[in-house]
């Protein structure tokens, strides 16, 4: 039976999320998918870190008030975080990564990827930055070190896109793709829908986990144009910057624009989208768009997500499912520990 060891560095909602699962799931898991996990350290900015190599009880990390420097309430706990202690000293074989999303540069995730890839480690993160800023330099230094880079939660959480577009639709021609691909937008449009103000919608989104540690990220279209580099370089082989895509939001819609077209059956979305031309060039953008009442997306609600792919042999194929939250996103962390198990017990 195969035990992994597991550093989590950022302790938020989706590594909390894990630890919760690998707390109520690992016995089921050893069973089912051939490994359980073991917690060997933890690191947050906020809570500070702590290391066992011979495993942390996941219910007790999972359970931690999230005060200042809660860490340091454990034994062996420290109210620091020792991030690359974390990473290179914990005896991890995987580390996953969740700080925050730095849509600039995508530090400090990138450094703590690096660290790990350069240490022999696995990497699984949901962390957009280091994938749409720096995706290709650590795909390639997960290779040089003989280990995996794999981010299936980057875009829409748990809601299998990536590995699903790459593998299953192989040979289909993606040409194109336009999508729902923040959870946040899509839940504040909606429950302005139901009559809740931009700003009271937003917070509701904070409170239930779905949105950025700065949500103008999630309102003013930058977590999607991420999300739209990831898929459109990972696809469509566009090597897209993020510079490459104009980017707008949905501040400048207001309660009344919404009201507007209610009896018309239309409703705003942000939508994320690219498609390859005729040239062979990618196009790439993200806008608020007034959909029409049939069109596919349409009925997409709250932090649920949809991409709908054009392809040349299948036509659309649209794919919905949870666009975030920190069970959702925590279960795409374990994905890509499931894929990382595949390719090692690979016949
Ligand atoms: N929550 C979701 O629904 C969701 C879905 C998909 C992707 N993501 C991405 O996953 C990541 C984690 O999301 P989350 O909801 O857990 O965020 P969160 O804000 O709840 O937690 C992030 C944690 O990272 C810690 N942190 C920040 N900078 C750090 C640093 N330099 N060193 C150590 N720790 C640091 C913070 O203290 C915080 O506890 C983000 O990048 C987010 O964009 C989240
Ligand atoms: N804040 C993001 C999390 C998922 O990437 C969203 O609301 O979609």
């Amino acid at each position: 039976m195969t035990e992994y060891k597991i550093a989590l560095v950022g302790f938020g909602g989706v590594n909390r999320g894990l630890a919760q699962l690998i707390a109520e799931r690992n016995a089921t898991w050893q069973a089912e998918l051939g490994f359980s996990l073991s917690i060997v350290g933890v690191t947050d900015l906020f809570l500070g870190s702590i290391i066992d190599r011979n495993g942390l009880d996941a219910s007790t990390l999972a359970s931690l008030p999230a005060a200042k420097g809660a860490f340091a309430q454990l034994p062996g706990g420290s109210a620091e975080a020792f991030n690359e202690a974390v990473i290179k000293q914990s005896g991890a074989d995987i580390v996953a990564e969740a700080t925050f999303t730095n849509p600039v540069d995508g530090e400090p995730a990138a450094t703590f990827c690096r660290w790990a890839l350069e240490a022999g480690k696995h990497v699984v993160t949901t962390n957009k930055g280091p994938i749409a800023l720096h995706g290709a330099e650590l795909k390639q230094l997960a290779k040089a070190n003989g280990v995996a880079f794999e981010y299936e939660g980057s875009v829409m959480s748990g809601t299998p896109v990536l590995r699903l577009a790459n593998k299953t639709l192989a040979g289909a021609e993606v040409r194109g793709f336009e999508g729902i691909l923040n959870g946040t937008s899509n839940y504040v449009l909606t429950r302005m829908e139901e009559g809740l103000s931009f700003d009271e919608a937003v917070a509701k989104a904070q409170e239930l986990g779905y949105a950025e540690a700065d949500p103008s990220a999630d309102v003013d279209g930058y977590d999607v144009r991420l999300k739209v580099v990831i898929l459109a370089n990972e696809l469509l082989d566009a090597h897209l910057q993020v510079s490459d895509v104009a980017c707008n939001g949905i501040r400048g819609i207001s309660s009344a624009d919404i009201e507007r077209v209610r009896d018309s059956g239309a409703r705003w979305k942000l939508i994320g989208s690219a498609r390859r031309e005729d040239d062979g060039s990618v196009r790439a953008s993200v806008e608020a768009r007034l959909l029409p009442s049939w069109h596919p997306l349409i009925g997409i609600s709250g932090a649920t997500n949809a991409v709908s792919f054009e392809t040349a042999l299948l036509g659309a194929v649209t794919v919905s499912g949870p666009g975030a939250g920190r069970i959702e996103t925590a279960f795409a962390l374990l994905s890509d520990i499931v894929a990382i198990h595949a390719s090692r017990h690979k016949a």
